[in-house]
Order: structure tokens, then sequence, then C-alpha cells
């Protein structure tokens, strides 16, 4: 199946353009950066990682492009800025290419959320529903013209909360800690190698809390934190519980909700990031502890939080095992 990554340039870009290319189903013919950049060059003149494995040339994007795309493609995957994608889908669906977004334009259901944690309106693409691809508890049709790929922080909470939800009583409390290829490849100083410590930032304005609450379904507390780490997502997740709920009533519904799902592992003790970098898993353990479940998740921010959850649902759009081309370990960055 002939595919494009479009902000190949970037790091998630980057992962997906390695994943592509060593799958057993697709294959990469056309990977895009920016039309910033003034000319085409080798992935692997940025990313020397890759070099003599994955030759693909890095082409800058140009509207002009879009013909011989959509003859040669079928399935494109963005890895964009928000408004980027939000522009770039709707012109690429008419095109008649089926579309995996892993940006922020999509996911939320309410264009007045959309509209106030992305500050751009919410394009109106003409489709009744676009799928919010959180991959363990989404059915795709197969016919859909976009899937939209959820963020790293919701991918995380989400897969931990909501076995649980028919369990929880009150308000869960998520504090998240990511590595800096979080916030992508362009260079800004918070995030640079000298100024990133530990520290939380988006305190109760992130983006990603109506998306974790509209992925669960209830309100949550959420706390992002930045650490001084290149990958990786580590969040902790307080949750109250109904009165006599056991921890064996929480590991069977874990194991009830992931025992057919081969990219979550239920772990007897909590995950580090370690375990999960360069992976496509997210590791969960569970402890009740005075009326609270306490959630350990671990996931790559750049795999199962983006590209490798990307390649899981184009996996599932056409019928294949949702693991196909992801059980191995690797990362390109
Ligand atoms: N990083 C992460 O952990 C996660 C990222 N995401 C989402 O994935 C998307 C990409 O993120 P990330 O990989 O971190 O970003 P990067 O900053 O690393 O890369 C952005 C990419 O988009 C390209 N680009 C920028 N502006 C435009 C434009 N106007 N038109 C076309 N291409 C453009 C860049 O090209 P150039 O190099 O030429 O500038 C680059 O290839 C974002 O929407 C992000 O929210 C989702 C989950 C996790
Ligand atoms: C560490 C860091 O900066 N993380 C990013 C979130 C990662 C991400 O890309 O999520 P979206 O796809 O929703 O943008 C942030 O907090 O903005």
């Amino acid at each position: 199946m002939p595919c494009a990554v479009f902000g190949a340039s970037g790091y998630s870009g980057v992962e997906l353009a390695w994943l592509l290319h060593n799958h057993p189903f697709f294959s990469l013919k056309h990977a895009y950066s920016s039309s910033a950049r003034e000319e085409a060059e080798p992935l692997a003149g940025l990313y020397p990682q890759i070099a003599g494995q994955l030759d693909i040339i890095l082409q800058p994007w140009h509207p002009d492009l879009l013909s011989q795309l959509a003859q040669e493609v079928r399935v494109v995957f963005l890895a964009l800025p928000h408004e980027a994608s939000a522009e770039l889908a709707p012109i690429l669906i008419k095109a008649g290419l089926v579309v995996f977004d892993l940006s922020g334009a999509f996911r939320l259901r309410d264009p007045q959320q959309h509209l106030q944690a992305y500050a751009f309106e919410q394009p109106n693409i003409g489709v009744d529903a676009i799928p919010y691809g959180l991959a363990e508890w989404t059915v795709l049709q197969g016919h859909e013209p976009l899937v939209a790929v959820p963020g790293c922080y919701p991918t995380a909470a989400a897969l931990a909360l909501k076995p649980l939800m028919h369990l929880v009583q009150g308000t869960p409390l998520i504090n998240a800690v990511s590595g800096v290829s979080g916030a992508g490849r362009k260079a800004a100083a918070h995030t640079s190698f000298c100024e990133v410590s530990l520290a939380a930032y988006g305190v109760a304005t992130h983006r990603h809390q109506p998306e974790i609450c509209q992925s669960i379904g209830h309100p949550v507390i959420f706390v992002p934190h930045l650490g001084n780490f290149k990958r990786g997502i580590l969040a902790t997740i307080y949750a109250p519980l109904e009165a006599g709920t056991t921890q064996q009533d929480v590991e069977l519904a874990l194991q009830r909700a992931y025992r057919e799902q081969p990219l979550v592992r239920l772990c007897h003790k909590p995950p580090a990031i370690n375990d999960v970098v360069g992976t496509a898993f997210c590791d969960i353990h569970a402890v009740v502890h005075n009326g609270h479940v306490i959630l350990c998740v671990a996931i790559d921010n750049l795999l199962k939080g983006a590209a490798a959850q990307a390649v899981q649902l184009a996996n599932m759009y056409f019928d294949m095992p949702a693991s196909t081309g992801l059980t191995g370990r690797g990362g390109v960055i």
C-alpha cells in the first residue's frame, strides 16, 4: 500500500517514515517537509541514523505536487503543526486520499472547545464523524476519509483510565512527565538542553485536558511536566474509587480490556520510561490504596503517543492485525 508522510523532517514524522519503510504492507513513496526548505535533500542528511537504510528524499511540499501524489499513493500521514494539518487535510481528502492526522486539528468534538484549546477554528470537512483513534478503543470501518490520532498525554491517561471508569467515583488527578521530543524538533529556548530540568507547565490550561475528558467521558485534573530526557512519557494517576472496590476488581477490569490487545502490557511493578522507549507498547501498573487506584503508565511519546499509534490505526483500517510492523524495538532519534 503506497503511502506518504508529511512533516517527515520532524520527530514524529521521521519515526513514521522509519516504521512505514520497515512495514510488511505499507510502502513509503514520498516524504515531505514544509515549503520553507529550499531544496529536496536526503532525509538521512537530517537523521544520519537512517543512512544506508532509508534512502528517501525529503521534498519541500508544494501544492503542484498534489496530482502526482494522488495518483501514486492511497494513504497519507500528517505529522504537521495543528494549523497546517487543518489546512491541508481537506485538500488531501478531496483528492481521494485517506488521511491519518497526528495533530490536534480534528480531535475535539466540540468546536468551541477546539477554538479555546487551539486558537483557530476547526475546519468543517463535511464528514459526520471523524474517528478519534485511541486504537485499543476504536473500531474503524475502513472507509473513513480521516482518522484523528490522539495526543501523547491523552493516549497514556486514557488507556489507563478507560477500563476503570465504571469503578471511579470522583475526579482523577493526572501528573505526567514528558521528554523534550514532545515539543518537536524546532528550536526554542524553553526546550533547549541547558534550560530543561523538571517542571510543570500548562497547569490548568493545557489543550490535552479537554481531550482527556472527552476520551474518558469525565472531568480530570491534568498537570504535564517537562523532564530533561529525550523521549517517553510517564504518567501517575490517582483516581477515587467507589466504596468497596478491590485490587481484584481493578485487575479484572484491566485484563478484560486488554487481554486481546498486544500493545498494552499490564505490569507487576510500576513501569519505567526505559521499558517502553523505542517501542509501541503502553505499560500500565495499578494498585488500590486508601480508596483510590494509583496507576503508573509509560509510553514512548513519539511511538505509541504518535507515529506507532498512527500505523496501528492504519493496520486496523486495512484489516491487518493491529500490531503489524510494530512489535520491534527501535526509534530513530
Ligand atoms: N512530538 C510528539 O511527541 C508528538 C507530536 N504530535 C503531533 O504531531 C505533529 C508533529 O509534531 P512533531 O513531530 O513534534 O513536530 P516537529 O516540529 O518535530 O516537526 C514538524 C514538521 O512539520 C513540518 N511543517 C511545519 N510547518 C509546516 C507547514 N506549514 N506545512 C507543511 N509542513 C510543515 C516541518 O517541516 P520543516 O522541517 O521544513 O519545518 C516538520 O517536518 C504535531 O501536530 C504534534 O502536535 C502528536 C503526539 C506526540
Ligand atoms: C513536551 C511537550 O511539549 N509536549 C507537547 C505535547 C505533545 C504533543 O505533540 O501533543 P499534540 O499532538 O496534542 O500537540 C505539549 O505539551 O505541547
